[in-house]
C-alpha cells in the first residue's frame, strides 16, 4: 500500500533535517517526510549569532523518533524515484508518493587511490562509523599517515596522540583549503610554543602585493557526516607510547607515488616524490586519505538528473534540479546559479543548514503558487570553525579565491594570540581570515557587503590601537 505526502526529504543528515524543520515551519499543516537510511539524524542546536549573518552552532544527534510530531519519519533507503509520476520506491520496496522532493544524500569520503584494487589500508572518515574504524586502527598503530590538506587532515594532525603522524600536502603550507601561508605559519608557531609563557607578544602588521605574498614557484588554487569537536568525542591515541607533544612530520608539496603491502601485516611501504623532484619511502599502518566529499546518489531515477562537473546534482538559486518538483540541498548538490561576488560552495555543515532552509522555503512557496528571494547567507561566505584550537572566522574570498592577481593583502598578527588578513581589492574589502578572539566579524561582513574604500585609512585599519568598529558606526 503506497504511503504518500506532500514534502518528501531525503537524507537525515543536516541539510535533510534542516529542509524539513524549514518546511514544517512554512507549511504546519502540510505532511512532510524524512526518509533517511540511518535512524539517526542530525539537527542543529545552540544556534548561536556571531555576527549579522554568520553563525555558530552545534551539531545533535539524535534518534530519528524524536524528530518533531509535524515530520513523519521513515528508516529506509531510497532506491529510485520516478519524477513523472511522482513516486519513490525504497530498497525495502516501500513506495512513496510525492508532491515535492528534496534529496540531501549528502557525500562520501573521496579516497586516495593509485588506481588498483581498492587498498584496505586506506580509510576515509565521514560519520560515527568511520570514526570508531579509525579508533580501531590507532589502537595498535605507531606509524599514520594523513593524506591531504584540508579540514579532516588538519584536525586529525592536531588531535591524533600517540603516534607518529606523517603528514603528506601537495602544499607549501599546511590546512591550505582554509588558510594562507601566513597563518599556517602563525598555527605552527603556536604548536610549537604554546607550553612557553610569552609575555610580550609581539604585534606586527604586514602589507603585501599580490606577488610578495607567495613564495616564487608557489600558485594559488585551489567535501550522516561528523559534527564540531568529533574529535573530542573520541580517543584518537595511539599505540607508540605517551610522549607529551609529539608534532606530525610534515612532507610538503609531496604527494604518494606508489605504495606497497607488507608481509606479515607489517603496513604499507609508501613511496612519497617530492616537488623538487627527490623521494623518499616511509612505512606506516595506514593511510587516512583526508582528500574531499564525493556526492552520494546511490538512487536510478526515471529521468536523468544535471550532474556538475564535481559530481554534485546541479541546482539553481531556488535549490531546483533540472526535474520538475525535484530539488537538492547539502553536500549531494552542487550550486549551478552565478553565485554572488562574495559567496562560493563549500561543503560544511554551515552552506548544508543554509542550503537545506532554502530548499524547504522553496518548496514550501512553490506549493503554494508564491515567489521567494534567495536567503541573504548566500551574499556572503561565512564559516565559524576551529583550528588547532583557534576560533577561526572565515569570511567572503578570504584566500583571494578567484581574484585573480590583483588584490593586497593586510596582515595583523600577534604571535600565539590572533592573526588577522584582510584581502583588499581596489581599496575594497573582499576577504578576510579571523583568528583568535578578534571581535571583527560583524565589521568585516559590513565593510564587505557595503564596499567601502578603505584607500585613505591606510594600514590604520588595522591598528590594534584604533577600534575600527569607531570609523564605520
Ligand atoms: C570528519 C568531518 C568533519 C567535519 N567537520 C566540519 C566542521 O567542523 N564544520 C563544518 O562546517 N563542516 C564540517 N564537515 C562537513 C559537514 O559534515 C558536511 O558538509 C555536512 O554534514 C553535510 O551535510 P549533508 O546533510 O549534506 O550530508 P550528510 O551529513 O552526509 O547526510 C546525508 C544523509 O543522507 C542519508 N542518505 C544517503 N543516501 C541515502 C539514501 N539513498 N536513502 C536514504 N538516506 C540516504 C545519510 O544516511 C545521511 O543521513 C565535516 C565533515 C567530516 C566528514
Ligand atoms: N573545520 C572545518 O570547517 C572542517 C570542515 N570539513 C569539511 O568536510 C569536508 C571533508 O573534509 P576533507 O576531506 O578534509 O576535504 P577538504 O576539501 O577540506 O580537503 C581535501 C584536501 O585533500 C587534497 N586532495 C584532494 N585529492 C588529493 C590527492 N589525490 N592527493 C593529495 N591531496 C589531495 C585537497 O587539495 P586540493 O584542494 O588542492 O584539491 C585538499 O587539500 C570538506 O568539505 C571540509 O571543508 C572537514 C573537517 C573540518
Amino acid at each position: 500500500m503506497p504511503r504518500d505526502c506532500e514534502f518528501l526529504v531525503v537524507g537525515g543528515g543536516i541539510a535533510g533535517v534542516s529542509c524539513a524543520e524549514s518546511l514544517a515551519i512554512c507549511r504546519p499543516t502540510a505532511s512532510v517526510l524524512l526518509l533517511t537510511e540511518s535512524s539517526i539524524v542530525k539537527s542543529v542546536t545552540n544556534l548561536v549569532p556571531v555576527a549579522r549573518y554568520l553563525h555558530k552552532f552545534d551539531v545533535r544527534e539524535q534518534d530519528v523518533s524524536e524528530m518533531g510530531a509535524t515530520i513523519e519519519t521513515l528508516v529506509d533507503q531510497l532506491d529510485h524515484i520516478n519524477s513523472i509520476e511522482h513516486w519513490i520506491r525504497t530498497r525495502k520496496g516501500v513506495v512513496v508518493k510525492y508532491r515535492y522532493i528534496c534529496l540531501c544524500t549528502g557525500g562520501a569520503p573521496k579516497l586516495f587511490s593509485s588506481g588498483e584494487a581498492v587498498e584496505p589500508r586506506i580509510i576515509g572518515i565521514r560519520d560515527t562509523d568511520s570514526v570508531l574504524e579509525l579508533q580501531r586502527r590507532l589502537a595498535a598503530a605507531k606509524d599514520v599517515m594523513i593524506l591531504g590538506n584540508g579540514g579532516i587532515a588538519s584536525e586529525l594532525a592536531y588531535e591524533l596522540k600517540d603516534v607518529n603522524v606523517h603528514w603528506v600536502v601537495k602544499d607549501a603550507h599546511i590546512s591550505a583549503t582554509f588558510v594562507d601561508p601566513g597563518a599556517a605559519e602563525f598555527f605552527q608557531l603556536a604548536r610549537n610554543e604554546v607550553d612557553t609563557k610569552d609575555s610580550s607578544p609581539v604585534t606586527a602588521i604586514k602589507r603585501m602585493r599580490y606577488g610578495e605574498l607567495l613564495s616564487k614557484e608557489q600558485d594559488i588554487k585551489h567535501g550522516a557526516a561528523l559534527g564540531p569537536d568529533w574529535h573530542r568525542t573520541f580517543d584518537l591515541s595511539g599505540a607508540a607510547g605517551k610522549q607529551d607533544k609529539r608534532l606530525p612530520k610534515i612532507y610538503y608539496k609531496s604527494h604518494i607515488e606508489s605504495y606497497k603491502e607488507l608481509a606479515e601485516e607489517a603496513g604499507l611501504k609508501i613511496q612519497l616524490s617530492h616537488e623538487d623532484g627527490s623521494s623518499e619511502q616511509l612505512t606506516c599502518d595506514f593511510i587516512v586519505s583526508a582528500t574531499g566529499v564525493l556526492p552520494r546518489h546511490e538512487y536510478t531515477c526515471d529521468c536523468p538528473l544535471k550532474f556538475s562537473e564535481d559530481g554534485g546534482i546541479s541546482v539553481d538559486e531556488m535549490m531546483r534540479t533540472n526535474l520538475k518538483d525535484v530539488y537538492a540541498a547539502g553536500d549531494v548538490c552542487t550550486a549551478s546559479w552565478s553565485p554572488a561576488m562574495h559567496w562560493f560552495q563549500m561543503r560544511l555543515w554551515t552552506q548544508a543548514r543554509q542550503m537545506g532552509s532554502m530548499a524547504g522555503r522553496s518548496m514550501a512557496a512553490a506549493s503554494e503558487d508564491e515567489t521567494v528571494y534567495q536567503d541573504f547567507c548566500f551574499e556572503l561566505f561565512g564559516h565559524v570553525t576551529k583550528l588547532f584550537g583557534y576560533p577561526v572566522v572565515l569570511l567572503g574570498r578570504f584566500n583571494g579565491q578567484d581574484l585573480d592577481r590583483n588584490y593586497e593583502i593586510l596582515v595583523r598578527c600577534t604571535r600565539n594570540k590572533e592573526y588577522i588578513k584582510f584581502v583588499l581589492q581596489n581599496g575594497r574589502l573582499r576577504g578576510a581570515i579571523l583568528i583568535g578572539d578578534t571581535d571583527l566579524a560583524e565589521t568585516c561582513e559590513n565593510l564587505i557587503l557595503n564596499g567601502i574604500d578603505l584607500e585613505p585609512y591606510g594600514d590604520d585599519i588595522l591598528n590594534p590601537d584604533i577600534d575600527i568598529e569607531d570609523y564605520f558606526d
